[in-house]
């Protein structure tokens, strides 16, 4: 079966991903576009044949749309959910599910009500295959119980309209997401920490920032995002346990040796880091709909966990305080108990 998918949204990741769908993964077609731009959507649709229609509406009620792709901006993203949950259709949203707990709430709600999962959430970490490594040796106890876990998250810059509550909410989210993941564990509490800012950044940021994370089983979090680090997307993550360490491989880069040099590259942004993991997110997300499975992957819970923590960790930046992360019971849909 091809999977027929219509896209809401066709700006940046957008149209990344109708790439994808259409050139990189089988068993996928794009039949149906919309954008706020009609002429982005043209833009998009055009090359790979499908139709641009005129709302989030229209594609999830189009007939010829059997799953959707939600890559609009973050604030529209619970509307074109509900949706797709009312309309009883596969939604792949790009993080964050939605701006507010509530929101996130309200689809966790909706899709308890539909009876099976529906919803996958864009972090696509998970499917990055060194962090897949690094889940496999901390499950396999390979270092005993993990205690201690180091992150770094860099980008080489960002734009003036980038805030510094963006660096939790943007940018610290797929940490979040991936640690929780990683440990099997829930994040309790979050810190800030503002050291000495770059020079090389819009005035209004504060950057970089160090995040600390408390889980539930007690593992503490550093976390330090910095945006204008000027040299490459740099993305570390060493965890440390009670019988040793593993970390995250930096990307396969050839050494070149010359000149009495011997260096490699740093990639400089988050597209060629992650395409592989993209890639694969899409292939299972793609071949679980076409076998009408639940999707495995990032569940409408995470995206409320993860607003909720990002939300917490920008009061923590506001206040200066230890800021208590407070989500609610875990329904046993989600692998809970409630
Ligand atoms: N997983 C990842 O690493 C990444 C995820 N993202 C997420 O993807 C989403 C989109 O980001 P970008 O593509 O960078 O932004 P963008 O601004 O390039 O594209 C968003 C597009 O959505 C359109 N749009 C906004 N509201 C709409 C609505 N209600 N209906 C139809 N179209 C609408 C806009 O006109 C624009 O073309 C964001 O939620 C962002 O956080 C973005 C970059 C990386
Ligand atoms: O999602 C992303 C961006 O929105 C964010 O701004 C970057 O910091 C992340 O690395 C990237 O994956």
């Amino acid at each position: 079966m091809t999977v027929r998918v219509g896209v809401i949204g066709a700006g940046w990741i957008g149209t990344e991903h109708i790439q994808r769908l259409t050139h990189t993964i089988t068993g996928a077609r794009v039949t149906a576009v919309t954008d706020i731009d009609p002429a982005r959507a043209a833009e998009a649709a055009e090359p790979v044949g499908a139709r641009v229609l005129p709302d989030g509406a229209a594609v999830v009620a189009a007939d010829d749309v059997d799953a959707v792709l939600v890559t609009s901006w973050g604030p529209t993203h619970a509307e074109h959910v509900l949706n797709a949950i009312a309309a009883g259709k596969p939604v792949f949203c790009e993080k964050p599910l939605a701006t507010t707990a509530e929101d996130c709430l309200r689809i966790v709600e909706a899709e308890q009500a539909h009876g099976r999962r529906l919803v996958q959430v864009g972090f696509m970490r998970r499917y990055d295959s060194g962090y897949r490594q690094l889940k496999e040796v901390i499950e396999a106890g390979t270092i005993g119980e993990p205690l201690l876990v180091h992150c770094a998250h860099r980008n080489p810059t960002v734009p003036e309209s980038y805030t510094s509550a963006m660096a939790a909410l943007d940018t610290a989210v797929h940490e979040v997401d991936v640690l929780r993941w990683l440990l099997d564990d829930e994040i309790v509490s979050t810190q800030v920490i503002t050291p000495r800012a770059t020079g090389k950044r819009f005035g209004h940021l504060k950057d970089p920032q160090i995040m600390l994370f408390e889980t539930a089983k007690g593992v503490r979090i550093d976390l330090e995002v910095f945006v204008n680090c000027r040299y490459g997307y740099d993305i570390q993550c060493e965890a440390v346990g009670e019988e040793g360490l593993v970390r995250l491989p930096d990307p396969a880069a050839v050494g070149v040796r010359t000149a009495g040099r011997h260096s490699t590259a740093v990639l400089t942004d988050w597209v060629g880091r992650f395409r592989d993991a993209f890639d694969t997110e899409f292939r299972e997300w793609i071949a679980g709909v076409a076998a009408g499975d639940e999707p495995t992957g990032p569940s409408a819970w995470d995206g409320y966990a993860a607003t909720v923590i990002t939300a917490a960790t920008v009061e923590a930046l506001e206040t200066g305080a230890v800021v208590a992360t407070d989500l609610k019971p875990r329904p046993a849909r989600y692998g809970g108990t409630a």
